[in-house]
């Protein structure tokens, strides 16, 4: 219409908009508004939300919950008064239950943790409630998150870092390989620095992995072997944590303990690991794949207990000797240690599926499929001389005891009755 082009009807549209630019504006605004509230979790970025802490009552939380039981009354088991220790990853796997080991035989405990959705943060927050109930808090936050790591540190003179914080799984470094740089190096190095800087420093235990030792033929694997052949991104990242952990001994006299873990599971365990989706695939009448090297070698894992594994982390810290450097310069050499935390005794994935059947009394619907190259290796065993010579670290709990105790939790906590949830 010619009448739509005059100035008149320009100088309108400016000044006032038409009921039908309105219109359309607000139909834009609502398909923006829908589309990011209802777009699906973005894979490529699992990172947590934005970190909820500060303020004088979470100042409060932090400082009660790193209290050790009695101040200064020494423990007659150890020798020494109680710690404060700082367990990043605390609403993990391997991280709540140290966490809670710990509280209970009277250290002070601080949690933190991202809550990220890599698997389901429903049972990370389980986790976390059962903590809370013990007297440990877990901050919301990131290990990547340098203001809020110098902050703890601010408020508490932490004697030891436990850090377990990670991006784990082996299979999932192929989908997503910058979680995998962005936990396991840019975050250990964020625990570093703050270790580094913090006055006085703590000491640290960190989780390793059996998957440095990577296309290493040697069998069992020791620490001394060569581990410079990871097959899987996820080991590259670990291993590159090793060479970071030696950087940070040598330059800043932080005392560093890595722990490689062979496949730890247990009660509370991590639903990405084969033995947990396998069990929840077996109930549901789902097939499950079971895979087999080359020329129809079968796979096997020195599977652990997380008990025996937590043994291991306390021992670890109980053997730590102080950090040497303040002020963020060293005085003088420190302690930089490897452990294997294994069980010594290696289990074909067949079996593992065949107790699981008896615990679970239904047949599996199995297929056997080629292992696919995504970074698994065939084999790992253990060979723990070093840690039961300097931890005294003794695993006792075989995979049919372990995994009665896991499917009986699994049951429990999937069937609703968290009454006889325990820890
Ligand atoms: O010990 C370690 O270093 C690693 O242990 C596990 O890695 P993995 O041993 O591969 O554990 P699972 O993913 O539970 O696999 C266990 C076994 O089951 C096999 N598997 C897995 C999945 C599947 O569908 N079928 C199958 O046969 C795997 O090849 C492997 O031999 C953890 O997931 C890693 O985070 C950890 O660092």
């Amino acid at each position: 219409m010619a009448g739509d082009r005059s100035p008149f009807v320009h100088r309108r549209w400016s000044c006032f908009p038409t009921p039908r630019l309105i219109f359309w504006t607000s139909i834009f605004a609502a398909l923006i508004l829908f589309l990011f509230f209802h777009s699906p979790p973005d894979l490529s970025d699992r990172r947590a939300v934005a970190a909820k802490w500060g303020g004088h009552s979470w100042e409060r939380r932090v400082l009660v919950s790193a209290r050790p039981r009695s101040h200064g009354e020494v423990d007659a088991s150890r020798g020494r008064g109680h710690l404060s220790v700082l367990v990043t990853g605390a609403a993990g796997f391997v991280g709540s239950h140290v966490a809670l080991a710990l509280k209970r035989r009277g250290d002070g405990v601080v949690g933190i943790d991202n809550f990220n959705s890599y698997y389901d943060p429903s049972l990370k927050r389980s986790r976390r409630m059962l903590l809370d109930r013990a007297g440990v808090f877990v901050v919301e936050g990131d290990i990547n998150d340098a203001t809020l790591l110098n902050k703890l540190f601010d408020i508490v003179a932490f004697t030891h870092v436990m850090h377990l914080a990670a991006q784990a799984g082996v299979r999932y470094a192929m989908r997503n390989p910058g979680s995998y740089v962005h936990s396991n190096i840019a975050g250990l190095v964020s625990v570093f620095e703050a270790c580094k800087a913090a006055n006085p420093q703590p000491a640290i235990v960190w989780a390793s992995s059996s998957s440095v030792y990577g296309l290493n033929s040697k069998i069992p694997f020791a620490e001394k072997d060569q581990t410079d052949k990871p097959a899987s991104l996820y080991a590259a990242t670990k291993k590159a944590g090793e060479g970071i952990a030696h950087t940070y001994n040598h330059i800043y006299g932080l005392s560093i303990t890595g722990l490689r873990f062979f496949t730890v599971y247990g009660p509370w365990g991590r639903p990405d690991m084969a033995y947990f989706f396998f069990t929840k695939d077996i109930l549901k009448g789902k097939p499950i794949s079971i895979f087999e090297g080359p020329n129809q070698q079968s796979v096997a894992r020195d599977f652990t207990y997380i008990d025996d594994i937590v043994k291991g982390c306390v021992a670890s810290i109980d053997t730590a000797q102080r950090s040497t450097g303040s002020g963020g310069k060293k005085q003088g050499a420190a302690q930089l240690r490897v452990y294997n935390l294994g069980n010594t005794s290696p289990v074909p994935v067949s079996k593992l599926v065949s107790i699981l059947e008896k615990l679970l009394k239904t047949k599996a619907k199995k297929r056997v499929l080629q292992m696919p190259r995504n970074g698994d290796v065939v084999y790992t065993h253990a060979n723990i001389s070093r840690a039961s010579k300097e931890l005294h670290y003794k695993p006792t709990t075989d995979l049919q005891a372990g995994l009665k105790k896991f499917v009986r939790w699994y049951l429990d906590y999937y069937s609703g009755n968290r009454k006889r949830l325990y820890w």
